[in-house]
């Protein structure tokens, strides 16, 4: 049964979970089912992070359920250039997300569910978790075939993944959170998923591509709202707590105090892009200049999303090594991001008379942007 949730009872709700360090009692009995209003993931990753950082989870565990619009989500130690295409995010406006938790990379729309099981440390146990998920599909179609495996991955019938896994684990409290591919655009999952960029050299976490497959495609009636709700079901009869699934406001700041600045964190360029480890691209591509093919050579250095050593080779005859050098250090510090206004700028300060140099410096940045 899905109940409204007023901002009084959400907040005495919460103040019950609340540490009592934070000086609230907690009186809360049992668990509790939340379910976002939002689908921002910015939002929702954020909610994960401020009952992470608040919320007193002993002998109250915590449900939370959520979707998010068109999204990729990364690990916390990933690279996204090496995982997804992001030229194609931003023609086609799709968000940008890293996590708090590691693994690898997947694919959100509101065809996904995401499922994020909050418990104190000593409680944390994700294959539970998945087993009772398997029991709230197995509840609605008993016919389903669906097996977790070593990775904490959940496959139908034994080969396409519906599920992938990711967890936190703190101090005094962890989360295991999870996905569940109901009715995602598949055809839009495997085209994002794909990097397009070469030459990359990193450290980062690489991502385990799989074969998916919706629950929705297996049978029709398995619905993102039947799901939730199964789900839901499941969670209250183990943890024995009310099956309500509470909804609540991500944006709402008497509920959630702190949340706002949460929310700005993780949408920040210094946490999806400048949290990157420490990566180089070593690539060449070729220039058209009046009728004859360039070979243009490229190593890029880059430290927090920022480029720390920039080479670029041109032919000399074509570009003097002095304005090359020059173009080089000027590159140094900036983002590594086709946005970097001082990509621009760079044109206007190393060469600002030579319009020949500045036709040829164009046709550079531009390629160089195809990188980033
Ligand atoms: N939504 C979704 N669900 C399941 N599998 C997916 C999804 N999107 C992509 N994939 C497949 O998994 C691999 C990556 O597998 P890999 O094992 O590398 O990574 C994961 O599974 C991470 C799961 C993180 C779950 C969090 C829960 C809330 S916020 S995100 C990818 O290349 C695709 O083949």
């Amino acid at each position: 049964m899905l109940i409204p949730f007023s901002l009084k009872n959400c907040f005495q709700l919460l103040c019950n979970h609340i540490v009592p360090a934070a000086g609230f009692k907690n009186t809360a009995k049992s668990g509790l089912i939340l379910q976002s209003l939002s689908n921002d993931v910015y939002q929702n990753l954020a909610i994960e992070d401020w009952i992470h950082d608040h919320i007193n989870l002993e002998g109250k565990p915590i449900l939370f359920l959520w979707r998010n619009s068109p999204s990729v989500v990364i690990g916390r130690h990933q690279n996204p250039w090496q995982e997804c295409n992001l030229n194609l995010m931003r023609e086609e406006g799709i968000k940008l997300a890293r996590r708090r938790s590691g693994g690898g990379t997947v694919y959100h729309d509101m065809g996904n569910i995401n499922v994020t099981f909050f418990t104190t440390k000593t409680k944390y146990d994700r294959m539970e978790n998945l087993k009772l998920i398997m029991r709230a599909l197995n509840a609605v179609q008993p016919q389903l075939d669906v097996q977790a495996t070593k990775r904490f991955d959940l496959l139908l019938d034994g080969q396409f993944k519906i599920s992938g896994t990711a967890s936190k684990i703190g101090r005094t409290t962890a989360y295991h959170h999870c996905t569940l591919l109901c009715s995602t655009d598949r055809t839009a999952l495997s085209s994002v998923l794909k990097s397009p960029y070469q030459g990359i050299k990193s450290n980062a976490t690489t991502s385990i591509p799989s074969a998916v497959k919706n629950l929705l495609e297996k049978d029709p009636t398995l619905t993102c709202e039947v799901l939730m709700s199964a789900i839901a079901a499941e969670y209250a009869a183990y943890h024995q707590v009310d099956n309500h699934i509470n909804l609540i406001n991500p944006a709402d700041e008497m509920v959630f105090p702190g949340i706002n600045s949460k929310v700005k964190e993780l949408q920040s360029w210094e946490w999806i892009y400048g949290r990157t480890p420490k990566f180089n691209v070593n690539t060449t591509f070729s220039v058209l200049y009046e009728q004859t093919h360039l070979e243009i050579k490229v190593f890029i250095d880059i430290k927090n999303g920022r480029i720390e050593i920039c080479d670029i080779q041109a032919p000399d005859h074509w570009l003097p090594l002095e304005i090359r050098d020059r173009l080089n250090s000027s590159f140094i510090g900036s983002k590594f991001c086709p946005t970097e206004t001082t990509l621009t700028n760079i044109l206007l300060r190393t060469c600002p008379e030579d319009c020949n140099l500045h036709s040829k410096w164009s046709i550079l940045c531009e390629k160089i942007k195809g990188i980033m």
